[in-house]
């Protein structure tokens, strides 16, 4: 039974999937209500109340996966969310919708006074010379950040007979075309625009990307908009232009410090506001509730998610593709990190074949994990397993190769320690399952599972007897045996299976052999 914590609120009719989920046992509490259980969750979902600190990870030590019902996962320590090994994921584009919607109507509310309006008729006041508005109709709008939420805004200032300009440093300029907007630079959309709106991600680059310095770019009479993140217009720099009558005036959905309470923007009568309203609406709400829901539950069954911070996000199809050789280099890197016994300095791992179409970086993090998970006593998968590797100064590196050996795919890893230099191949083969090939420049051919010893040894006669002899006396059953040389009488290796572990004395006792340089034992 999965354990799911839904902290924030989140549509309970978008969290169908999970809810009517026979294996899922939801529950709606906050994260301070149930302090006492948090080791228990495998999963948690939040909206943008709930920070999900480094702190509440440590306490959460079951959680495998944290979703964000919405865009923005700046409420979310990636960082060390991706180190213990915890996916995030989130609902890029149930809320978009909703939120270009909610900042033209604030656009619209601002430049016609509409709030304040409001306000004073109830006040029983009749003050129509108060309330002089501007038209959107063919002034210039600099959109800032043009991804999903500014391209869907900026169609709807168009159909409003607005000239749309946008500033988004990886918005290509035919992309820019084909949309039909002015690509700029920053300071000549600053310079040019009539309303200015932004729509980026809050992240050390877009903090603060509006502030004293910029905003003195803009023309006077400026309108702004912050429907994104709190903090990416400096809100001190914001009260300052207000003052002194420089910005005209300002729609604010978004606080740095939300909610907000001493806020200098709240005093301002020509600053409207909403309580980070943008994707407030039942659809936004339910789309994103579901997307999560869906993505969360397949997460756990272990299928793909649809959409990942932390993890290349692969289509189920892709996936079921990649899967025999996630696991087959999962398999190879955890044969590697047990032969090779001493520090490693570099991966490197070779694909040739059918592999070489597939999404290879996914199929390298497993073979990192399953290398590392044998080194370290924390949590090793494909969504830490790079970082990790980096961590400990490991360099990794992919390549691609048209010598399949004969085979359909081929898997080649070198791992480079500080003394040597060990290699491990596998290929997949359909209908039979991975197959080991190739070992330290030996030619075998194993089933990489289970209790395995690999023996090296000088190639005489009667080794191999004395191997089987010595473990048949201490009734060892021997499942499977390989062997493998370069050439006569020379170096020489033995694979051996076993339906149960091989106990340390017995490899002591094998190791009296003179024949025998090195056994290792295996464990997959
Ligand atoms: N008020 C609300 O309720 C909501 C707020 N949001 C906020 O809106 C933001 C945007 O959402 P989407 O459009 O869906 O995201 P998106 O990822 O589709 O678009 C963000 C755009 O910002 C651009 N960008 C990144 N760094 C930039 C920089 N330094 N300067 C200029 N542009 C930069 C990116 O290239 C991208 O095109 C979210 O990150 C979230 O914080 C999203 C939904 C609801
Ligand atoms: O959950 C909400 O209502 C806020 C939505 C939001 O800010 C986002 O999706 O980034």
């Amino acid at each position: 039974m999965y354990e799911v914590l839904v902290a924030d609120s989140i549509s309970n009719e978008g969290l169908a999937p999970l809810l009517e989920a026979s294996n899922v046992n939801l529950t709606r509490k906050k994260v301070t209500e149930v302090e006492d259980l948090l080791h228990t969750y495998d999963a948690l979902l939040v909206r943008s109340a709930t920070t999900v600190t480094e702190d509440l990870l440590d306490k959460m030590k079951n959680l495998k996966i944290v979703a964000r019902a919405g865009v923005g996962v700046d409420n979310i320590d990636i960082e060390a969310s991706t180190k213990r090994g915890v996916v995030v994921i989130n609902a890029p584009n149930g809320n978009t919708i909703s939120t270009a919607e909610h900042t033209f109507a604030m656009m619209a509310s601002l430049v016609r006074h509409i709030p304040q309006g409001n306000i004073s008729v109830k006040s029983r006041e009749w003050n129509r010379s108060a309330f002089v508005g501007t038209e959107l109709n063919r002034k210039h709008l600099g959109i800032v950040g043009f991804g999903r939420i500014g391209s869907e805004l900026a169609k709807r200032a168009k159909a409003f007979n607005m000239t749309v300009h946008v500033y988004d440093p990886f918005l290509t300029t035919s992309r820019a075309e084909k949309l039909g907007v002015d690509l700029l630079s920053l300071d000549d959309l600053l310079a040019v625009a009539d309303i200015i709106t932004v729509h980026t991600p809050l992240t050390k680059d877009t903090k603060g990307l509006l502030n004293r310095e910029t905003l003195a770019k803009t023309k006077k009479g400026v309108y702004l908009l912050n429907c994104a993140r709190g903090g990416i217009i400096d809100e001190e720099a914001l009260a300052y232009y207000l003052e002194i009558g420089h910005v005209q005036g300002a729609a604010i959905d978004v606080f740095e410090v939300e909610p907000p309470t001493d806020n200098p923007l709240l005093n301002f009568d020509q600053v409207i506001t909403t309580p980070h309203l943008g994707a407030s609406t039942k659809e936004a709400q339910l789309n994103v509730a579901e997307d999560v829901a869906y993505d969360v539950l397949r997460f756990l069954e272990g299928n793909p998610v649809s959409s990942s911070i932390n993890l290349p996000t692969l289509s189920k199809d892709v996936f079921e593709k990649i899967q025999p050789f996630t696991s087959l280099t999962k398999q190879l890197g955890a044969v590697l990190s047990q032969c090779m016994k001493e520090p490693v300095q570099d991966i490197s791992v070779t694909y040739a074949g059918t592999v070489a179409d597939l999404e290879t970086t996914y199929i390298t993090r497993s073979l990192l994990s399953g290398f590392l998970t044998h080194r370290i006593d924390r949590s090793v998968n494909e969504v830490n397993a790079s970082m990790i590797a980096k961590e400990r100064g490991i360099t990794f590196g992919e390549k691609i190769s048209d010598n399949t050996q004969g085979y359909a795919n081929i898997i080649e890893v070198v791992v480079k320690g500080e003394s040597r230099t060990f290699s491990i191949t596998g290929t997949y083969i359909k209908d039979y399952g991975p197959r080991v090939i190739n070992i330290d420049s030996f030619d075998i051919d194993f089933y990489p599972e289970g209790h395995l010893l690999y023996i090296r040894h000088t190639d005489q006669p009667g080794v191999i007897g004395n191997v089987g002899k010595a473990l048949g006396d201490l009734d060892i059953n021997i499942a499977t045996m390989q062997v493998g040389r370069k050439q006569k009488g020379g170096e020489a290796i033995m694979m051996l299976t076993f339906d149960r572990l091989i106990e340390d004395a017995t490899i002591e006792s094998l190791k009296q052999a003179s024949e025998i340089v090195t056994i290792q034992r295996i464990e997959l």
